[in-house]
């Protein structure tokens, strides 16, 4: 988008492209970092976590707990009734209430509202409108702006444009701030967002940034952490000193540098080759799984996804980055709960029964399984359920409950039953079969998974002679594909029905080369080094927070002549290429994949080789 001048207030209404529905809330899995304001938290892996903040991504706010990682892969989306919501912000108070019509009653809400208002050597007030000009984007798709040297996240505003925004809240090194109004355009590739929920939601954070920018821009978020955090010298076009990707600091805390001036690089070590961002040619309709938060409005039961930076349910049936079996799914289920009489989890009072309803849809086979997380084991007519989500369910294949009765943000119990049909669905990737419990970690991107794990496996290198661990292994995905080209493979994971899972994929597809191990990685990996296991290749791919510094050690011990690193956190996957490149690796080349179009999540895998090699 060019550059021209001019004052543009952003309008009120919904989106072009869907009027009349509106994207929904991701659901989230996996450990993650918590989110603003809310005790809620998103991550990419095992625990399931409940979304609180709603960004989809697994970032703290700033101003709020202080630490940064980046999204949570495992979002679920589900859609809206998106009747002219308005974006935050914008139209304010009018669009607000329209939106509030739709939101669960009584819940709590993250936002803090009684946020300083001046505090001693800051420049501007909350509350205040102030001018700034942007110069970077964070990965929850906030700009980057300075004021007198001071910094704040300004939601709504790209890179390169001038913005007039209200300052929210302030802290001693940043505020947040919302566009009220775009006073100069930039070059960074503004796009009106097709979903009407966008602001309201923030499940895809990027939305309003052209796909191709997007790339671009996750491409420069893996670089700019490689060079701050990591240290490493990196190669290539597009170095980010002039447009930062996200500021961020060595401790994980967001930081106040918004461009990349070129930090001191070791120059005695080859740089780094950073890839363009391996992007998607259709990018949306790609999540395979949804995880919808569940409420109550004026007694009825609702459920869709939590507004941004709150508790507030939205309910909502459609998301443009869901597969729509998974919003055909969830929004019979919802369906059959109302016809039952099913009572929605209360968050504020920890009562009612149905917490969440997580759909998977396995597209090779058609395959989809619902389960019902509920605050109690006994749910009342479970068989007339049972039958009405069979009847309204085309390819449903497992219906199981997960109780969870905990107060908590994580979304899944410990406790899972089968109420109908298999404990599992079966979906495939490159030829190879998978079966997936309700639990288990698979990639929500199948399309991108192929890619992925291509990757993984070319910077294994294999020739078929090679004994490799794959840590972080889920049900065995990545270390199948492995297989096929090593001489035998270790996998290890923490969660016992993944590991259960990939033994059985072991043996559905006949592949006998490997064994796999449950329990943590960092325990695990020692036990097999003092039996005499010496892998030439290790593959790890860590939930969020990364590699446990333990793991790394024992890598480092082991020596194997290449490592393999898929990560979906730049941050934390820069601070451990640090102990590895310490311990005697180096860090050779980085192939971003973008599994999370839309979103601030990014992937990458990286291809390290000892030094002496
Ligand atoms: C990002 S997922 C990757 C799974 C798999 N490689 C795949 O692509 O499907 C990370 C996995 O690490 C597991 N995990 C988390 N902490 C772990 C630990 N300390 N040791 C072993 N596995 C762990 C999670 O349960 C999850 O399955």
């Amino acid at each position: 988008m060019s550059g021209g001048r001019g004052r543009h207030r952003r309008p009120g209404t919904a989106g072009p492209g869907l009027t009349g529905s509106g994207t929904a809330r991701p659901g989230a899995t996996g450990a993650g970092t918590a989110r603003p304001g809310a005790t809620g938290a998103v991550g990419s892996s095992a625990p399931e976590v409940l979304r609180s903040g709603g960004t989809g991504a697994g970032t703290a706010r700033p101003g709020v707990t202080g630490a940064v990682g980046s999204s949570a892969p495992e979002v679920l989306r589900s859609g809206g009734t998106g009747a002219g919501t308005a974006r935050p912000g914008v139209t304010g108070a009018a669009g607000r209430q329209r939106s509030k019509g739709s939101r669960e009653k009584g819940s709590r809400s993250g936002r803090d509202r009684s946020a300083t208002s001046s505090i001693v050597g800051v420049p501007v007030q909350a509350g205040q409108r102030i001018e700034c000009d942007i110069v970077g984007l964070t990965h929850e798709g906030e700009g980057v702006g300075r004021v007198e040297g001071y910094t704040l996240f300004v939601r709504g505003a790209l890179p390169g444009e001038r913005v007039q925004a209200e300052v929210l809240s302030i802290g001693k090194s940043f505020g947040r701030a919302r566009m009220t109004e775009l006073l100069e355009r930039g070059t960074g590739g503004r796009v009106e967002p097709p979903c009407s929920l966008f602001d309201v939601c923030g499940g895809c954070q990027l939305q309003h940034l052209d796909y191709r920018e997007q790339l671009k821009w996750k491409r420069q978020h893996v670089v700019d952490n490689l060079r701050r955090i990591g240290k490493l010298a990196v190669a290539g076009e597009e170095d980010g000193r002039e447009r930062s990707s996200v500021p961020q600091s060595g401790d994980g805390k967001p930081g106040v540098e918004m461009v990349s001036s070129g930090p001191e690089l070791p120059s005695d070590r080859p740089a780094v080759i950073v890839h363009p961002t391996i992007g998607m040619d259709e990018p949306w309709r790609y999540r395979n799984k949804a995880q919808v938060p569940i409420g109550s409005r004026e007694g009825g039961l609702i459920g869709g996804f939590f507004e941004m930076g709150s508790h507030d349910i939205v309910e909502t049936d459609v998301c443009l980055i869901q597969q729509q079996e998974n919003e055909e799914t969830v929004r019979a289920v919802k369906e059959a709960a109302r016809m039952l009489g099913v009572s929605a989890y209360n968050r504020a009072a920890g009562r009612g029964l149905l917490r969440h309803v997580v759909v998977r849809h396995a597209r090779t086979t058609g395959q989809r399984m619902v389960v019902l997380v509920t605050n109690g084991r006994d749910i009342p007519h479970a068989q007339e359920l049972v039958a009405l989500i069979r009847e309204k369910v085309p390819g449903i294949a497992s219906i199981c409950q997960n109780v969870q009765t905990a107060e908590t943000p994580v979304v899944f119990g410990e406790e899972t039953r089968t109420l109908w049909g298999e404990e599992a669905i079966f979906d495939e990737i490159d030829g190879i079969r998978f079966a997936i419990s309700p639990r288990s970690f698979f990639q929500v991107n199948p399309e991108q998974t192929v890619r992925l794990y291509g990757q993984a496996v070319e910077y294994a290198a294999l020739t078929g002679k090679e004994t490799v661990i794959d840590a972080y292994c889920g049900i065995g995905t990545i270390s199948l594909f492995l297989a096929r080209h090593a001489d035998r493979v270790f996998g290890v994971e923490i969660v016992p029905e993944a590991i259960e899972d990939a033994r059985r994929n072991a043996e559905i597809n006949g592949i006998e080369n490997v064994e796999f191990a449950v329990g943590p990685a960092e325990v695990v990996m020692p036990r097999w080094q003092a039996s005499g296991v010496t892998p030439d290749v290790i593959v790890v791919d860590p939930p969020r927070k990364g590699c446990d510094p333990a793991l790394i050690a024992t890598m480092v011990e082991l020596k194997p002549t290449r490592i393999v690193y898929v990560s979906c956190n730049p941050s934390t996957l820069a601070r451990d290429l640090r102990l590895l490149e310490d311990g005697g690796y180096r860090t050779v080349e980085a192939q971003p994949v973008d599994m999370f179009p839309h979103t601030g999540h990014v992937e990458c895998v990286i291809g390290i080789c000892r030094d002496d090699t």
